[in-house]
């Protein structure tokens, strides 16, 4: 296995409240990594000291180089970010903001393409928002607002795609659509690291689960040992059923205790 990113004792600090107290990990190639965790865990601040957006102790390497090796433009290339909730206020058509994904890709001045062109083409038929393309993203709903945006991080073709709560406003139809997606982009060979609160997707979907508790990594593994019964117990203080999936055990929430 080839790793595609990794972090070493990252620590974040927002408004001088230590939020993320040391966090290793890794993600390889072709991996869907599921960062799971209560509210207020930490999982938005690591996934944005990986993106750069927040100051951070501790390294973070992508591809084994050093990301303060990198300029912007080149980690925005390797390196695609969803925002929690990310939208857009201006009345902006789905298809010109699905096309701003490859501005990492354009220098000063230089137009798209047609490489870009068939880029914007692929994540749009990936998030199933064709039939919006002509439409102001103003005037979707917030589910298909979202898969617009969802498509603008895809149209990146990042190695690395780190996505926050990308199933949160979806229909169960899209929900499954989406994290298909997800997988299909990581079985490409690339990498995903999603934050989930959905246990049954994160157990059904990903290949390894990243359990942040107040800061600290409280497990790493495979969904059906990280989800163990002391886990759910002790940090989500739930119980839960449980089913035979493709992947190994599907964690299905049952009762709080
Ligand atoms: N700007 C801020 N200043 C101080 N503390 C903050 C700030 N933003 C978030 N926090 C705190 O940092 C902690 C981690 O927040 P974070 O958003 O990373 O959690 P999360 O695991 O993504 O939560 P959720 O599942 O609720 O989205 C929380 O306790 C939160 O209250």
């Amino acid at each position: 296995m080839v790793r595609a990113l990794r972090t070493e004792n990252l620590k974040a600090a927002l408004n001088e409240r230590r939020v993320l107290r040391g966090v290793s990990l890794e993600l390889q190639k072709g991996e869907v990594l599921g960062l799971i965790g209560p509210n207020g865990a930490g999982k938005t601040t690591l996934v944005r000291a990986v993106a750069g957006l927040i100051p951070h102790e501790g390294d973070i390497f992508i591809d084994e180089e050093p990301v303060a090796s990198l300029d912007r433009r080149e980690r925005a290339r390797r390196l695609s970010y969803l925002a929690q909730g990310a939208e857009s206020r201006w009345p902006i058509l789905a298809e010109r903001l699905v096309a701003l994904g490859r501005l990492p890709h354009l220098g000063p001045f230089m137009r798209p393409g047609a490489e870009d062109d068939a880029a914007v083409q692929r994540a749009m038929e990936r998030a199933d928002v064709m039939a919006f393309k002509d439409r102001p993203v103003t005037r979707l709903s917030g589910g298909e607002r979202a898969r617009v945006m969802l498509a603008r991080a895809l149209a990146v073709e990042a190695p690395v795609l780190l996505v926050d709560e990308p199933t949160a406003s979806l229909d169960p139809y899209h929900q499954l659509q989406i994290m298909e997606v997800l997988r299909g982009f990581a079985d490409e060979g690339r990498s995903v690291i999603a934050v989930l609160h959905d246990l049954s997707l994160a157990s059904r979907f990903c290949d390894r689960l990243a359990l942040l508790h107040e800061g600290h990594l409280a497990a790493f593994g495979v969904p059906g040992e990280v989800l163990c019964d002391a886990n759910l117990e002790k940090i989500y203080r739930i119980s839960a059923r449980r089913q035979k999936g493709e992947r190994g055990e599907i964690v299905l929430p049952w009762a709080r205790l």
